[in-house]
């Protein structure tokens, strides 16, 4: 997969290299279900018309240029991650569109023309609710305006569980709040966090992306895995904790020494530890699950 990072304003030369491609919008965070249907529509189009895959997503994210609603700083997949995933689904091609004041500016009629027909795209495929283009104008319905006979445009309708939207909204509510054990049902795998592991022994420590959406403070049920093989332990997660280092304490001893890489699941969560006899989780009675 090659992946393109596009700045303000976005450049000749990249338009004029750009392969015809069907491409798949939206910023992505988790690639949860709903994100692998989008990817999955797109890539079925483009082996049937023989084009490249591509996506495009953004970094950082809008949210955190645009003024309004909650800042989202920290990620469920950061872009490393997602670029891995994204090649695992099949993508040709990763567009990174550098998001600032002067992107967010961009009428949704010229970021079609410049970022998309200027970027070869035969179609667009993205969900019901997709927005482009300055002050979130831009519409599935507009977009088929906006190409003007120049591309397709397939609209995703929602996908839902338990009469939700599955959303990266709904899934850093979740992990916010410790509810890990509930990230399956939406992401279709169990929150994940890729890392170095250093140490030997029971007690590991694993450096990870600071750019990680950490869950809320507490100590969490993990699996470690490495190598094909699984090891169970318990990290904490704690106010005063580093947010590039996990410590896990493992149940069994690990062969492993340093550098190692690993992936870390959150299985459950178990108690928070700094809240005394509160439950972390007792504020979310609010979400319906
Ligand atoms: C080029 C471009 C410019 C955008 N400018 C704005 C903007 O000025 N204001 C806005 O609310 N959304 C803008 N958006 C849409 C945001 O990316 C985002 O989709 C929108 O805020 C809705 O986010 P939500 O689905 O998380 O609520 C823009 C999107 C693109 C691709
Ligand atoms: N549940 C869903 N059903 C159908 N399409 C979806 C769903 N969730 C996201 N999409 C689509 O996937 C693309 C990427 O989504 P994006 O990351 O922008 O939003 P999101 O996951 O819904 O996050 P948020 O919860 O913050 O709105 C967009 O085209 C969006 O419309």
């Amino acid at each position: 997969m090659e992946q393109i990072h596009i700045d303000f304003p976005i450049r000749s030369e990249i338009q004029g290299a750009s392969e015809p491609c069907v491409m798949a919008l939206g910023f992505f965070d988790g690639v949860h279900l709903g994100h692998q249907e989008i990817i999955k529509r797109a890539k079925a189009i483009a082996d049937r018309k023989k084009l490249k895959l591509a996506v495009m997503t953004f970094f950082p994210h809008p949210s955190s240029v645009i003024p309004k609603g909650p800042k989202v700083t920290h990620y469920l997949t950061p872009l490393p991650v997602k670029a891995e995933i994204f090649e695992q689904l099949g993508v040709d091609l990763m567009y990174v569109v550098e998001f600032n004041e002067q992107v967010a500016k961009i009428p949704h009629d010229q970021f079609t023309d410049a970022y998309l027909c200027g970027l070869n795209v035969q179609h667009a495929v993205a969900g019901f609710d997709y927005k482009y283009g300055f002050k979130g104008k831009g519409t599935m319905e507009q977009l088929t305006l906006d190409s003007r006979g120049r591309f397709a445009v397939t609209t995703v309708s929602k996908l839902e569980k338990h009469e939700q939207k599955v959303g990266s909204t709904l899934l850093r509510e979740l992990i916010s709040t410790g509810r890990v054990e509930k990230v399956n049902d939406y992401l279709g795998k169990e929150y994940e966090m890729v890392g170095q592991m250093n140490g030997y022994g029971k007690t590991i420590e694993v450096k990870i992306d600071p750019a990680y959406f950490l869950p809320c403070s507490g100590s969490y049920e993990v699996t470690v895995s490495y190598q094909g093989f699984r090891a169970k332990g318990v990290c904490e997660i704690s106010s005063q904790a580093a947010n590039d280092q996990l410590k896990i304490r493992l149940f069994h001893e690990s062969l492993l020494g340093h550098d190692e890489p690993v992936v870390v699941a959150w299985n459950n969560f178990i108690a928070d530890f700094e809240m005394h006899d509160f439950h972390a989780q007792a504020n979310m009675l609010d979400v319906r699950l």
